[in-house]
Parts: structure tokens; C-alpha cells; sequence
């Protein structure tokens, strides 16, 4: 589970005392996740969720993705909101480790997957996306070409313990995507972890977005591809046209793609799959025997790949017998 740090009862009160949220009431670890310790605490004002930050999640980053849930509240998004402590701080350190208190969202993320759940994501994106136009602070993609790079070359020498050829097919597909990465898209801040375990339902309707802490600046149709593949494959994997076709559709009724954008899917879902593909590979290959944190399959994401290593456009997709954009 993903509780990495365990907090004591006395330097819980001692920090708590530091909010104006009255007593501690109860805090319990949460299972789900896997980068940062999360906890339920219940204070005398309700529920929150106190986090503390662990090694993968950069300090330096953190006034960007705590700046970017406050701006994305501000603006009527539904996301975590950072509580700010007596001293009018949000970022503080618990255990040695940085940590924040945000608002509780209600709702529950969606284990099995529906075409309406998907037709409730695009709009939800497409509202994030017009919503950063305006947040000034930035913070490059180290997830995109250069740092798959990176990361291939810490895997590749064990590549092939986990699948037969890994490492020449990644090798050559780092190649492709670099021969084939749009160069100059409409860009700003992207959610960039936009699976289901991240957004909320209450019912069939989406009540909210958590877990910015992957955000940063690309492409904004990098966002969608990410989304492809992570809501409209199936468990046998195939790939769900009709869900990919809601989740396109409905973002475009509030922020239109252009057809450079459309045309870019397949490369961005390409590279999409590469991304999560060597993240899960890295912790793969580097899960500490007896961790109680289970690594996430990264064959799930080979597999998506060579399907969209199938795709010579759009139409390969089923996507564009709607009629509802165009290419
Ligand atoms: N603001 C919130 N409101 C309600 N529940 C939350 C909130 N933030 C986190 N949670 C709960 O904590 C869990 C883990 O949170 P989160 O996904 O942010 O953790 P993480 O370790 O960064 O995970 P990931 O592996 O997805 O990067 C969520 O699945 C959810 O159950
Ligand atoms: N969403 C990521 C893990 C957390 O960032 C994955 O499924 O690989």
C-alpha cells in the first residue's frame, strides 16, 4: 500500500495544530497509489487528505503543482485544494518529508470503465485545458523524448528478462518517435496522468480531477492520447472505438482539435504507451524484493503500443465515421 512513511500520533496533533482545522479526529493510510504516502484524516472540520511527498516527487516542483490546483480551483474546476496553515502556507514538512493538507473530493473512480464515462472525460479535459491558459508558472515535460531516452538506457541491459526483444523494440521505436514527434502543436499545461484511478464519478458524472503531480508543459493533444490509452482499451486488449470516439467528440464541443492535432494522435499515442511503458518497466526491474507496493504491469503498455504501431492514421482508429470532426 502506499503509506512510505508512517507519521506518529504526537507529530501528527503538532502538525495539524499548525491549520486552523481543529483536532485530529482520525487518520488512516490510503492503499491506493503508488508515488506518495496519502492518509484520510478527519479534523474537527471534516475530511482532507494529508500527503507527503517521497523521493520521486521533486521539492522544486511542488509550488507548481500546489500554484496549478489552486489556479484550476480558482478557475471552478473540480480538484484538490491546498489548505493553507495558520501562516498562510500550504507546503510544510512532516516526518522529514514535505507534506500538504487538500480538500477531500467525493466520489469514487470507475474500476470498470463505460462509453459514458468516457464522454464525461473530454469535456472535463478540454475545461482543464482552457483553464491553464492563463497559469504563468511552468515546468518542462521530463517524460517526454529525452527522458524516455534516459530511462531506456538505465533498462535497457535487463529489457529482455521481461519480454522477448524489449530492448531492440524500444530501441527502434525511440527512433521513430523522434523522427515523427510533432515539433509545434498548441501547448500548455497537461494533466499528463490522467488514468481512471485520477478522476472521480458520483454516479455516471465526473465530480473531479486529483493527482497533478505529473502535470507540466507539452501538447494538449498529448493529454488525450495519454487518455486514449489508458480509458478505451479493453482487458483483452482491444482497442474501444466507440469509447475513443465519445472521448474525442465530447472534448471538441469545448475545445475544437485543429487538424495538425488530429493528425499527431497516432504519433502522441505511440508515444504515450512508450512513456508509461519504461516507467513501469523502470520500477519493474527495480521493485525491491518484498516492497508492498505491487509494480504495474508494463507489458499492458507493449501491448498498446504495437496496436498503434498498426495505425497509418486516424481512419485506422475507426474514429472518423462519425462525422462529428474532421481530419
Ligand atoms: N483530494 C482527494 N480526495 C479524495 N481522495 C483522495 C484525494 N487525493 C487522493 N485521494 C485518495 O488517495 C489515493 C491515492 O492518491 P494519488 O493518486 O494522488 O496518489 P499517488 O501516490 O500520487 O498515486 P499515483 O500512483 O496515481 O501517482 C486516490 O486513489 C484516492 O483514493
Ligand atoms: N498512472 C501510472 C502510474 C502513476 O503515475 C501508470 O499506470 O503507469
Amino acid at each position: 500500500m502506499a503509506v512510505y512513511t508512517e507519521v506518529s500520533d504526537e507529530d501528527l496533533n503538532a502538525f495539524v495544530a499548525q491549520y486552523d482545522l481543529g483536532g485530529v479526529l482520525s487518520c488512516k493510510g490510503i492503499a491506493e497509489g503508488v508515488e506518495n504516502s496519502n492518509f484520510l484524516l478527519v479534523t474537527g472540520k471534516g475530511p482532507y487528505i494529508l500527503t507527503l511527498y517521497e523521493k520521486r516527487t521533486r521539492r522544486e516542483d511542488l509550488p507548481f503543482f500546489l500554484g496549478l490546483m489552486e489556479h484550476l480551483a480558482d478557475k471552478g474546476i473540480a480538484c484538490p485544494l491546498p489548505v493553507q496553515g495558520k501562516d498562510g502556507k500550504a507546503l510544510r514538512e512532516l516526518c522529514g518529508r514535505p507534506a500538504v493538507i487538500v480538500t477531500f473530493l467525493a466520489g469514487m473512480w470507475p474500476r470498470r470503465i463505460t462509453p459514458q464515462h468516457c464522454a464525461e472525460l473530454g469535456p472535463a479535459l478540454a475545461r482543464l485545458h482552457l483553464a491553464v491558459a492563463d497559469f504563468r508558472m511552468e515546468r518542462p515535460n521530463a517524460l517526454s523524448l529525452g527522458g524516455w531516452k534516459e530511462l531506456f538506457e538505465k533498462c535497457a541491459p535487463r529489457a529482455d528478462e521481461v519480454a522477448r526483444n524489449l530492448r531492440a523494440t524500444l530501441e527502434a521505436e525511440l527512433a521513430a518517435l523522434e523522427a515523427h514527434w510533432p515539433r509545434a502543436l498548441p501547448a500548455g499545461v497537461i494533466h499528463a496522468d490522467l488514468f481512471p484511478d485520477n478522476v472521480f464519478f458520483r454516479g455516471n458524472t465526473l465530480s473531479g480531477v486529483i493527482d497533478f503531480y505529473f502535470a507540466c508543459n507539452d501538447f494538449l493533444v498529448y493529454d488525450i492520447a495519454i487518455c486514449l490509452n489508458a480509458w478505451c482499451f479493453e482487458i483483452d486488449g482491444s482497442f474501444n472505438a466507440t469509447k475513443a470516439r465519445l472521448l474525442l467528440t465530447s472534448y471538441q464541443k469545448v475545445r475544437p482539435l485543429s487538424k495538425d492535432e488530429l493528425a499527431a494522435l497516432p504519433w502522441l499515442c505511440r508515444g504515450s504507451a512508450v512513456r508509461f511503458l519504461l516507467t513501469r518497466l523502470y520500477d519493474w526491474l527495480n521493485h525491491p524484493p518484498g516492497a508492498f507496493v505491487k509494480p504495474k504491469d508494463p507489458l499492458e503498455y507493449l501491448r498498446k503500443l504495437r496496436f498503434h504501431q498498426t495505425v497509418r492514421g486516424l481512419g485506422d482508429y475507426c474514429l472518423d465515421d462519425g462525422g462529428s470532426y474532421q481530419v
